[in-house]
């Protein structure tokens, strides 16, 4: 089977793509092309992934309807003729989308061709471009029940309510991996913060006080994923406090996480922002967790995603302006001074964990592409 996956920008958007593909090669022998932009992460992750990558130039859409869209669409009539070409050239018999500006052109030319075309959103709240898209495509795979209200009446029978999908190696994974791989304490419990793909700048300021309240502790070890742009100036700061994370004994700092799936493996709490993958992988694995929902998310969509994994007793959610240094040290000390609390959070994410939802996905790519509506 030929496969062309468009999803890109963040993160939260190319791993879906990339676990929605691993299991389609998991049911049969596939051909795939990953088509992405440059500016995105995809640019960087996708060929370490070893799959191959085209890229094209996609502008960004407003959410709203207005005169700057409608004149993007105008531009973006080039990146569906290049679109265009990429499928004639690869004849993919499915073209599947997973989130970010990119999708647009590419399932509206593999849409205008005839292609089986399947879209997956991860968030509550839908992105525009899969609001967009959802009109055109022929199966649309969402991450959550409450999200099929935001597609239009005509589009509702297409939905497929899998829940998010989550690379395999999140499952397969284990603490002793994890702990060897990121060379860890395994006596130690693992605090694992992380602010999505790109960073949090918020959570990574309030850190500086919550590493310099812990360094040095027997019980505890921090594994802070500051984000790319970020790392060299915590690491400065931390300096300037007199930790030097390398002989700290408790601190690891690290820019990006390759391995995500072996940190998550050994960590007993996790700090998060919301985006969606990250919480379903939170709640596959059952890790109970502190989570900071970044403010400017389209419609506020991680508040969205962040209350639901509270309410259900698996997360702690402090919002963004209310977040500092001391609150943060406190909830830690809480949540981690309580082995019942600890364990009773735990229980409540793995309920909420939905592991098999790439298969489902898979299934019904599969079927889609030999024609068959599932
Ligand atoms: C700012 C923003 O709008 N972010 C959106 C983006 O999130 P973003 O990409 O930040 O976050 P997600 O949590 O959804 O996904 C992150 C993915 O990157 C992986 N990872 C992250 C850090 C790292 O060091 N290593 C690593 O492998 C995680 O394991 C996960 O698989 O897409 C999500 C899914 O549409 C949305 O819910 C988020 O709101």
């Amino acid at each position: 089977m030929r496969v062309m996956m468009s999803g890109g920008g963040t993160g939260g958007h190319i791993y879906p793509a990339l676990t929605i593909v691993r299991a389609m090669e998991q049911l049969g022998p596939c051909e795939i092309l990953f088509v992405g932009t440059q500016q995105g992460l995809e640019a960087d992750i996708i060929p370490k992934e070893g799959f191959r990558l085209e890229l094209i130039s996609v502008k960004g859409f407003e959410r709203r309807l207005s005169w700057a869209n409608i004149k993007n669409l105008c531009s973006t009539a080039g990146s569906v003729w290049r679109s265009m070409q990429l499928i004639r050239e690869f004849k993919p018999d499915i073209v599947i989308g997973t989130g970010g500006y990119v999708c647009g052109p590419v399932l509206l030319a593999a849409s205008l061709l005839g292609i089986p075309t399947m879209i997956q959103e991860q968030n509550v709240i839908p992105g525009i471009t899969n609001r967009i898209l959802a009109r055109f495509v022929d199966k649309i795979a969402v991450g959550y029940q409450e999200s099929v209200r935001y597609f239009s009446p005509g589009s509702q029978k297409k939905i497929l309510v899998s829940g998010n999908p989550i690379r395999s190696e999140v499952m397969t994974a284990t603490r002793e991996e994890g702990v060897a791989a990121l060379e860890l304490s395994a006596q130690k419990r693992t605090v694992l913060i992380s602010g999505g793909s790109r960073g949090a700048r918020s959570i990574n300021q309030a850190m500086l006080s919550v590493h310099r309240h812990f360094a040095g502790r027997e019980d505890i070890q921090l594994l802070h994923v500051t984000g790319q742009s970020e790392y060299n100036n915590i690491v400065g700061n931390l300096k300037k406090y007199g930790i030097d994370e390398k002989n700290s004994g408790n601190i690891i700092i690290k820019p990006y996480l390759y391995n995500m799936p072996q940190a998550l493996a050994c960590c007993d709490l996790a700090i998060f922002r919301a985006g969606a993958i990250g919480l379903a992988e939170l709640t596959a694995r059952g890790i109970p967790a502190i989570l900071v929902p970044y403010p400017y998310a389209a419609e506020n969509h991680q508040e969205h995603n962040a209350r639901a994994v509270e309410h259900s007793g698996a997360a702690v959610v402090i919002r963004d302006n209310e977040l500092n240094g001391d609150k943060l040290i406190a909830v830690i000390e809480r949540i981690m001074g309580n082995t019942a609390v600890l364990s009773d959070m735990a229980v409540a994410s793995k309920a909420l964990g939905r592991p098999e939802a790439a298969v489902e996905i898979a299934r019904a790519a599969v079927n889609l592409a030999a024609g068959k509506h599932s």
